[in-house]
């Protein structure tokens, strides 16, 4: 199943502090891993980014927060212009939550959530009273204010997504971009994630694994299939057992759980039996 609904829904400004993204590809390695891929975010809307292993969701995401510079395209967001733009203009208003692994310093968690302050201040400017409490409000959103003082490097891989994502809140953005942000958390901590990132009420864009999850937590996904965006829109038309076929080469059945009422998937092997089902958790955490 192809769609040509990502090229034609892509006229009109998507909103004062939306994200526009057109025509971005990218080459990495001499090979071109992201491939004319437009997208939209309308302000306070969720749009995530699915697709198989090594489909371009993470590149093209870099593309948009400056780590990978592509080779053409353009991307707006609330009438920046993203990638002609210094950082400093850019991250006060976008925030990035990332795998965050190689660390050459030994910071302390509260230090690395201070920085999500940098982008806001001047030159030598210090860390101010005003900009402790945002640290500290922000440890206590992720429910990590007892690590304060720990250093960054001891924690756990969950622990560390929660400190860079009260680092992003810490910035005070108004759009965010998550990349694959729920990989090292238990399910508790991802749905804790997505209900915190759903309170701020600003647009997100995200990269995701997770079907079920993405389905329900997403107002639009984007589906990407070796570089190239193959159909967009909302979870319960896009994420159909063709779909799935087509672009994981698994079989699937999706259904409405008859206790919650919303989409699952059940994961089926050659034989039609079920591998795994995979439920839309509720959002009521
Ligand atoms: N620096 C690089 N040099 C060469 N190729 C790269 C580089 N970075 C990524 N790639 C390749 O680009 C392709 C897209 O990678 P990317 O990380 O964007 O995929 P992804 O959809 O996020 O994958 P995953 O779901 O596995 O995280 C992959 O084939 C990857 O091997």
């Amino acid at each position: 199943m192809t769609s040509n609904r990502a090229t034609t829904a892509h006229e009109g400004d998507p909103g004062g502090r939306g994200l526009s993204a057109e025509h971005i590809s990218v080459t990495l390695g001499g090979a071109r891993v992201v491939r004319d891929v437009s997208l939209k975010v309308a302000d306070g809307r969720f749009v995530g980014v699915v697709g198989p292993n090594g489909c371009g969701k993470s590149t093209f995401l870099k593309s948009i927060y400056k780590v990978v510079a592509p080779d053409s395209g353009t991307a707006v967001l609330g009438g920046l212009d993203l990638l002609a733009s210094r950082p400093g203009a850019v991250f006060t208003r976008l925030a990035v939550v990332a795998q965050f692994n190689d660390l050459s310093f030994d910071f302390t968690v509260a230090e690395m959530v201070a920085m999500g302050r940098t982008p806001h201040k001047r030159l030598l400017e210090t860390t101010g009273e005003r900009d402790r409490e945002i640290v500290r409000r922000a440890l206590r959103r992720v429910h990590m204010a007892e690590y304060a003082e720990r250093s960054f490097r001891t924690l756990s891989g969950g622990e560390r997504q929660r400190v860079v994502l009260a680092r992003a809140l810490a910035q005070e953005p108004a759009f965010l971009i998550l990349d694959e942000p729920t990989n090292h958390l238990d399910i508790k901590h991802q749905l804790e994630i997505f209900s915190i990132v759903k309170e701020l009420g600003i647009g997100v864009l995200a990269a995701l694994h997770d079907l079920p999850m993405a389905a329900s937590y997403c107002d639009e996904l984007y589906v990407l299939k070796e570089g190239a965006v193959v159909t967009h829109g909302p979870p319960e038309e896009v994420l159909t057992r063709e779909l799935v076929h087509e672009v994981y080469e698994v079989e699937c059945e999706t259904y409405l759980n008859p206790v919650t009422g919303r989409l699952a998937i059940a994961y089926l092997d050659e034989h039609n039996r079920c591998l795994a089902t995979y439920d839309r958790p509720s959002r009521r955490v």
